[in-house]
């Protein structure tokens, strides 16, 4: 996190400024408080007043530079945040999409939303405090020191000693806030689970159960959240009796120093305020080393994500034009500590050709082409393009497109959900809105339509042609198509079947249970 820190060393360094300007000037109104009680007990009317006057400058001064101080501290705070969101979104979106599979939506969202504001709160917030109070108690005991050494001594030793109860519980406090942030992805997961799923709860009226399921989770959440609070109560709650006690004693030499007559009324009433001014920072000095032992965890796992960059030894870039040929050789592969669902297969693929996978649901088909896109390595055997295996190319995301089953559509206009923002002509979008049968949308006023979230203003047969011609207006060497026909009604099934077949200037695999002219491709590779 210091990078961080750094690079915003200049909103760091005004707030240590300011915060002490405030510390040098509150303590100067202490010193103008006890004035001010002397020049009255000895009926000095001028210098009562004109101290008096002083007093209130000094306090509109603190007053001023304090609201300086929390300008710039939550501008600090505010900016540190701003580019560890921007670290972290571009550190999720350079993941390869293995690797963001290892997580689900929800914990990428709890971590964007719940453990970014727990830094927010408990570190970047809690920085500025921290240099504050530790300036003020610097000014305030050298003050102290110079009004009694005494008095400083006792007091600093003193009111010192609730800054140990943080670090006496350092591990519970770690424990209690990273289950609590594992607990907190776990329910957001479920929760965005069901909000996918709520068509389905309406449906199945299954809301009781998901009600109930959901205050399980809610509750083993909330319960984890106030183990947290406990710890934490329960630490500051003994800070804070520590040192009411020590303030008490420290009173008591003071009155005793007065009864002495080493110290005026007007002295110790600046002792007084003094103490104040130096306890609560002290306290507060063990709350915030409390945070930021208990946002360490959390701290660590966002920077490790940040900074875990995919590592893939691919160098080979193979150029779009010079494409040949895939071949799986003797290929062989299953998921995670389960069965191999794919057993020593052969497949070639040729420039320019059309091929079609077929075979029973389950069988292997999205599986042996996630194995062409490198989403995972086989346990035996070879993909590999041009002689060169898939997992040493650098560019293989330009060489192959693919379509899946489910059509994906962002909140955007439906141009740029042909285009994905990349720079092609209307006619060309039009053209491709003309190939997949959607007449009605082609034209330039409709490429303006704003499609909703998910394409619910579309029905699914639309949602699949518009991702269909996205598909195609994407001109890389290999197109695979996942069930391109699905959702279609028998008269655009057949025409969309025409279309594909006579794409003659890329390699196309499709993989489908309901292409009629088997004749039309290259060749038919079945699954069993
Ligand atoms: N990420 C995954 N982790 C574990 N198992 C998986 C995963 N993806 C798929 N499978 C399993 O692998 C098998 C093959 O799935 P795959 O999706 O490749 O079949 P398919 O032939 O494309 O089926 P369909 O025609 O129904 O789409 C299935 O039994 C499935 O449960």
């Amino acid at each position: 996190m210091k990078k961080y820190i750094k690079n915003n060393w200049v909103l760091l360094f005004l707030t240590a400024i300011f915060s002490s300007l405030t510390a040098i000037f509150a303590v100067s109104v202490q010193f103008l408080k006890g004035d001010v009680l002397d020049y009255a007990l000895s009926n000095n009317f001028d210098k009562t007043i004109r101290y008096g006057c002083y007093l209130g400058i000094f306090i509109i001064a603190e007053l001023g530079f304090y609201y300086l101080y929390d300008m710039s501290r939550g501008k600090f705070a505010v900016d540190s945040m701003k580019k560890l969101r921007a670290d972290y979104f571009d550190s999720l979106i350079s993941k390869d999409y293995p690797k963001f599979l290892t997580k689900k939506q929800g914990e990428y969202i709890a971590q964007y939303t719940n453990e970014m504001e727990i830094i927010e709160n408990q570190y970047f917030g809690t920085i500025p405090m921290l240099a504050e109070i530790i300036i003020k108690i610097v000014i305030v005991s050298i003050s102290l020191f110079i009004l009694e050494y005494r008095i400083a001594i006792i007091t600093l030793v003193l009111l010192t000693l609730p800054l140990y109860i943080p670090k006496l519980i350092e591990k519970k406090l770690q424990r209690a806030q990273v289950e609590f942030v594992d607990q907190f992805e776990k329910h957001i997961k479920e929760i965005t689970d069901w909000l996918r799923g709520f068509e389905m709860i309406k449906n199945f009226s299954i809301e009781r159960i998901i009600s109930e399921k959901f205050r399980v989770s809610n509750n083993i959440t909330m319960e984890k959240n106030l183990r947290k609070r406990q710890i934490n109560y329960l630490t500051k709650s003994i800070s804070a009796t520590l040192s009411y006690f020590s303030h008490f004693i420290i009173l008591v030499f003071a009155a005793y120093l007065v009864l002495k007559g080493d110290f005026t009324a007007g002295q110790f009433f600046i002792a007084v305020g003094m103490i104040d001014q130096l306890s609560y920072p002290i306290i507060s000095l063990s709350y915030f080393i409390q945070d930021l032992i208990s946002v360490k965890p959390v701290n660590k796992s966002i920077l490790k994500f940040i900074d875990e960059r995919t590592v893939k030894y691919a160098d080979v870039e193979i150029d779009k034009e010079d494409f040949q040929e895939v071949i799986f050789d003797d290929v062989s592969f299953g998921y995670e500590n389960q069965e191999h669902i794919l057993k020593n297969i052969n497949m070639r693929f040729m420039k320019n050709n059309q091929y079609l996978l077929r075979g029973a649901s389950g069988s292997g088909k999205t599986t042996s082409m996630n194995l062409l896109l490198d989403y995972y390595r086989p346990s035996s055997g070879c993909v590999k393009i041009n002689d060169i295996p898939v997992n040493e190319i650098k560019n293989l995301n330009d060489i192959i497109t693919v379509m899946r089953q489910d059509a994906i559509l962002f909140e955007d206009t439906l141009r740029n959900n042909l285009t994905m923002y990349q720079d092609i002509s209307d006619e060309k979008l039009i053209a491709a809105l003309f190939k997949v049968g959607l007449e009605n949308y082609a034209n330039s006023e409709k490429l303006d339509m704003l499609i909703q979230e998910n394409g619910v203003n579309l029905s699914g047969g639309e949602k699949r042609r518009i991702t269909l011609a996205r598909s195609m207006l994407r001109e890389t060497p290999i197109l695979i198509l996942d069930e391109p026909l699905a959702n279609l009604d028998e008269k655009n099934a057949k025409s969309i079947e025409q279309q594909l077949i006579s794409i003659k200037d890329r390699t196309l695999i499709i993989i489908s249970h309901q292409f009629t002219e088997m004749n039309s491709f290259y060749e038919v590779y079945v699954f069993n």
